[in-house]
């Protein structure tokens, strides 16, 4: 067994597990180690009857008083006893689960693990788990991982098929040179992997995880690195003439570009004709204007009898530039043909876009994932712009670029990082920084409210909306989940129905529904005929409905700061006054403290440097930073030192040994290749 050996090979796993296993994308063995838990459980010393309290999730030490009793309802079995004393006394309830009666002897002590809730004058424990004294005490404090799961597949059974793989020392190979390993105190593979799974203790757990994201970080920019020394600047092989093109577009707009878009432009513009091709990267924050500069560097292209193509993570914002470019070539009276290709378009409307790319030697290509696939063929691509691109992966910009004969490449991002750590991030790219909002654009006010705050919340949405505004009501979940009280989407869409007056219309977005489906919402909205527009954070990318005004985050303590700073972006994109009110549905005083954050500034920079310091090592359960730039584990804000260790360690071991030929490197190497090998297959998913 290896790590790429089939899940089908480990025992118990049959073929309609491997199946189920594979919606999370686990198919080998490699995979399955790779899934880390996405949090873990310390199961609390266990208490007397007398010391429970109301709300609290406990591990109860108790005696049976009677038996239990089996009450058959008319929709289930419910079987209720109670454990304790008559002084103090905890009623324990199961629900569709009659076999407890015979698991649990009167007299007999158990440990109960479960959340109190007070029912009336008595305390009850529901659906809790039973435990002897002795099982109880062996796992008692110990870090039990939590995995991601699907239909089909419980927490038991990843954390039984982790373990039994785990005890194969011959699987893994450590591959970081020991030199390395030591300079940066990192410590051995084998062991990170098991502690990350089943930590010893906190601080084992913080080794472990700072050895993965080490490597996470390593890998992702010696992949980068690696390939760039590789590859000879290529030479620019496009004429570009010079001429008031675009100037005189500029002069055309409704408003005046701010002096950073000027300056971005004018970089983009040179290097088109500058000898090599370009390698550019364009962060600016949200809101600050980056696609215009898109639109007339494509505009640029086109005007030079050349193809220009970006590529939109999602289908709505590849929808919304397509949309935004075709009225900007009307409005400038450009003969320009503007191309959608999109994964969710019918076989014939594919077949039309991909002939129109054979067509039109100087069309503007607008589209998601779709541009890349095979059919896609150009017949005259210059210029190739991916637009968020740290949801594609430095291979995907890479094939993009392979479909034209070595086309300028654009890259837009809008994560507020700060420049030393952009520049070991994109450390292939040049970099034009889009640091200025538009002069007229009014900050957005901001709140952090308590959930008692909801009802004034919602009665501000109805006056917005009476003034011709919209809102967006974003929640964490899409669908109610059992035992977590987040706010999901769904209900809270019915239970708007009831609150707004029937002249509202309310719309309904979440990542599970069909593209079509998104789609149409999608531009209800945009055309206000929908005025709020409940959603997942399917909107956090680009989103531009510049007459929305109102963004009300639920559970905002569940995300990210860089997540929320971008949910924020989407209002404050027009000329009108618009409003954060984020709730905070936690007590805990760090929430409080991060949301404090965003309520002081709007300057996504600021935001992700405050973020920063606020933070300690040990603060990494629960919330992922940055929404975009995505890694297993590392999280660019929280891990900054790491991944400035990591790029040191690159830059020397590149120096030492560019081709990674010495026999010491031989299992990084190998490393490397499936690394590349998983950027490939996300890429294809
Ligand atoms: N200089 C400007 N003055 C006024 N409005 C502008 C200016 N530049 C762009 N806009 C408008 O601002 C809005 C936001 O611009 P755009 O969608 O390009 O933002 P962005 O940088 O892509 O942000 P995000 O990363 O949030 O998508 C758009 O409606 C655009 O028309």
């Amino acid at each position: 067994m290896n790590q790429s050996t089939s899940i089908i090979e480990i025992k118990g796993i049959g073929e309609k597990t491997a199946a189920l296993f594979q919606k999370l994308n686990i198919e080998t063995v490699g995979d399955l180690l790779l899934h880390y838990p996405r949090t873990y459980v310390q199961f609390p010393v266990a208490k007397e009857v007398a010391e429970v309290t109301d709300g609290e999730t406990a591990a109860v030490l108790g005696r049976v008083r009677k038996t239990p009793v089996v009450r058959r309802t008319r929709s289930m079995p419910v079987t209720v006893t109670t454990i304790g004393t008559d002084e103090a006394e905890l009623e324990l309830v199961w629900f569709r689960m009659p076999y407890i009666k015979s698991q649990l002897a009167p007299g007999n002590t158990y440990v109960f693990y479960g959340k109190v809730a007070r029912k009336g004058s008595r305390l009850v424990m529901e659906q809790a788990a039973i435990y002897s004294g002795e099982a109880y005490a062996a796992m008692e404090q110990a870090f039990l991982p939590v995995y991601g799961l699907t239909g089909g597949i419980s927490n038991n059974l990843v954390t039984k098929t982790v373990r039994s793989v785990l005890g194969r020392e011959e699987l893994f190979k450590e591959y970081l040179p020991r030199e390395i390993r030591s300079r940066y105190k990192i410590c051995e593979y084998n062991y990170a992997i098991k502690e990350i799974h089943f930590p010893e203790n906190m601080d084992t757990l913080i080794a472990a995880r700072n050895r993965l994201v080490f490597d996470e970080f390593f890998l992702f920019i010696l992949n980068m690195q690696y390939h760039k020394e590789k590859r000879i600047k290529e030479a620019n092989e496009f004429e570009f003439r010079e001429d008031s093109f675009t100037d005189e577009l500029i002069a055309r707009l409704p408003y005046e570009l701010t002096g950073a878009q000027k300056r971005a432009l004018s970089e983009v513009k040179r290097d088109m004709r500058s000898p090599y091709v370009m390698q550019r990267l364009i962060q600016g924050d949200v809101g600050s204007g980056k696609t215009i500069i898109a639109f007339l560097a494509m505009a640029d292209a086109a005007h030079n009898d050349y193809q220009s193509a970006i590529m939109a993570p999602t289908e709505v914002l590849a929808r919304q530039h397509y949309e935004t470019f075709q009225k900007l070539c009307e409005e400038f009276g450009l003969k320009i043909p503007v191309v959608l290709l999109t994964g969710s378009m019918t076989a014939r409307q594919k077949r039309m876009a991909y002939e129109a790319l054979q067509l039109y030697p100087n069309a503007m290509v607008v589209g998601t994932h779709a541009l890349i696939q095979e059919r896609a063929i150009y017949d005259n691509l210059a210029l190739v712009i991916t637009d968020e691109q740290h949801r594609f992966g430095v291979r995907q910009r890479e094939i993009f670029a392979e479909k034209g004969r070595h086309p300028h490449i654009l890259v837009m991002s809008a994560t507020p990082i700060p420049r030393t750590l952009a520049i070991i991030l994109y450390g292939d790219l040049d970099i034009s920084v889009v640091d200025e909002v538009p002069a007229k654009r009014l900050p957005v006010k901001n709140c952090v409210v308590n959930t008692g705050y909801r009802n004034k919340a919602y009665a501000f949405i109805e006056n917005e909306v009476k003034n011709g505004h919209q809102a967006y009501v974003i929640c964490p979940l899409v669908e109610e989940v059992e035992g977590m009280e987040t706010e999901n989407a769904t209900d809270y869409v019915k239970k708007l129905r009831q609150i707004f007056p029937e002249e509202i219309q309310l719309g309904l977005l979440h990542g599970q529904m069909k593209p079509a489906q998104k789609n149409k919402v999608m531009e209800a909205f945009m055309k206000n005929e929908v005025q709020v527009l409940v959603a997942t954070t399917v909107v956090e990318v680009g989103v531009n409905v510049p007459n929305a005004t109102v963004m009300m985050i639920e559970n905002a303590e569940r995300f990210g700061l860089a997540q929320l700073h971008q949910l924020r972006g989407r209002v404050g994109r027009g000329d009108a006054q618009s409003y954060c009110i984020m709730v905070n549905c936690s007590s805990a005083k760090t929430a409080e403290r991060r949301l404090k954050i965003l309520n002081d500034s709007n300057d996504g920079f600021r935001i992700a440097s405050e973020d920063l310091k606020l933070r300690g090592p040990g603060d990494f359960f629960g919330i992922r930073q940055s929404g975009e730039l995505q890694f297993a584990l590392g999280d660019i804000y929280q891990d900054a030192a790491v991944l400035r260790d990591a790029s040191e360690a690159v830059g020397e071991l590149l120096a030492e040994d560019p081709d990674l030929m010495s026999g010491e490197h031989e299992n990084l190497r190998h490393y490397l290749e499936a690394f590349l090998m998983r950027e490939q297959n996300q890429m294809s998913l």
